[in-house]
């Protein structure tokens, strides 16, 4: 299969998913809001602030343009972080009212927006009206960009409520090292997407104080269970969170230092404060937004979220991490199911 393809963002996943695509055979144009990353991309085949270490192919270009980016392309895939996915969907449909390409929509972002609680794809569906696009699907999955980037064996979900759009975006990436699945239930792979974040700024501040494996392991498996409680609540298939968008994210964000989530909270365990760690990692922390998010949603909808509460408190209200953990841990017993 041979597509034109726009990649719109061009951090760490998003130029690595444009080398994939184009590694597959693609013509895969990337575009980037940032004219330096866009020189840097074209003139030397690297993205050094992103991934180390790494050489783009030659065949990838990349744009500052929107509209030279999107011209042609039968798939956009956006790739930006969750608090610029209506900017830039709103900028993409004022181009595709131009070029009448109806092309099929796909996002890897994982978060929920600020204030309306909205996941990424119902964004880009309001963004970009029906008559502007094709069926849009979101990949997710236990992913990091840094092993993707060494074609280090990686397995993901493709989940749309259209099946022959979930099956295209599987073909578009399906490789040797890159194996991808099928899914129809968008927003349990949303919800559970962007809830991981939450839970492993947990497990990194975890680290960072010194807590051992049993501690992670407890903290990921009940994150788990109160992810999946917000999920029913809005209807997604319970099997979701067992699978590659559920289990498999939570393990491998809630254990890697490749994580940026992960990262955070062990600095945060360490004792920097919140706003130190977001201006030293210099790339998205999608969970603190997401904590807030997630938070606000779990008391409008009247889902008990322990493990997040305690998160948004120390994340927002300034509670010591060492009494948060202290209050969960001494909540009244109760039957694990
Ligand atoms: N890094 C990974 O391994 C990975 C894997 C799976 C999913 N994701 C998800 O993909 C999304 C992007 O993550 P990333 O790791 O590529 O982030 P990043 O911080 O590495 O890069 C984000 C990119 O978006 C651009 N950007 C930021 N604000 C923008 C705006 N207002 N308008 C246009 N562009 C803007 C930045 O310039 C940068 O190029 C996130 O939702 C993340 O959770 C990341
Ligand atoms: O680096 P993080 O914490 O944003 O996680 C990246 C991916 O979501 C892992 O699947």
């Amino acid at each position: 299969m041979s597509e034109k393809i726009a990649v719109l963002g061009a951090g760490s996943w998003g130029s690595i998913l444009a080398n994939l695509l184009d590694e597959n055979g693609n013509e895969v144009s990337l575009w980037s809001y940032n004219p330096d990353q866009v020189k840097e991309l074209n003139e030397k085949h690297t993205n050094t602030h992103y991934i180390k270490d790494f050489t783009y192919s030659e065949t990838l270009k990349a744009y500052s343009d929107l509209k030279q980016a999107l011209a042609g392309a039968t798939t956009v895939l956006f790739v930006v972080p969750t608090k610029a996915v209506r900017s830039v969907a709103g900028e993409a449909k004022a181009v595709l009212e131009e070029l009448h390409t109806k092309p099929q929509i796909i996002h890897a972002s994982k978060g929920i927006e600020q204030g309306t609680y909205k996941r990424v794809s119902e964004i880009l569906a309001e963004e970009i009206p029906a008559d502007l696009r094709a069926a849009i699907t979101v990949l997710s999955g236990p992913s990091h960009a840094e092993d993707v980037a060494k074609r280090d064996i990686t397995l993901v979900t493709a989940a749309s409520t259209d099946q022959d759009a979930a099956k295209h975006t599987q073909k578009l990436f399906m490789n040797r090292y890159f194996r991808v699945y099928t899914n129809s239930d968008v927003i349990g792979v949303e919800i559970a997407a962007a809830l991981k974040n939450i839970i492993a700024l947990g497990t990194g501040a975890l680290n960072g104080l010194g807590y051992g494996d049993n501690a992670k392991a407890a903290l990921m498996t009940r994150g788990l269970a109160e992810i999946s409680r917000l999920g029913a609540s809005f209807g997604a298939n319970p099997q979701t969170f067992t699978g590659l968008a559920g289990v498999g994210d939570i393990i491998v964000t809630g254990t890697s230092q490749n994580s940026r989530n992960y990262r955070a909270g062990d600095e945060l365990g360490k004792g920097q404060t919140l706003e130190e760690v977001i201006d030293t990692m210099g790339m998205v922390i999608e969970g603190v937004a997401t904590t807030k998010a997630a938070y606000e949603l779990s008391k409008q909808r009247g889902v008990e979220m322990p493990i997040t509460e305690a998160i948004y408190q120390v994340l927002y209200e300034g509670k010591d991490i060492r009494k948060a953990i202290s209050d969960l841990m001494m909540r009244e017993g109760r039957s694990e199911f």
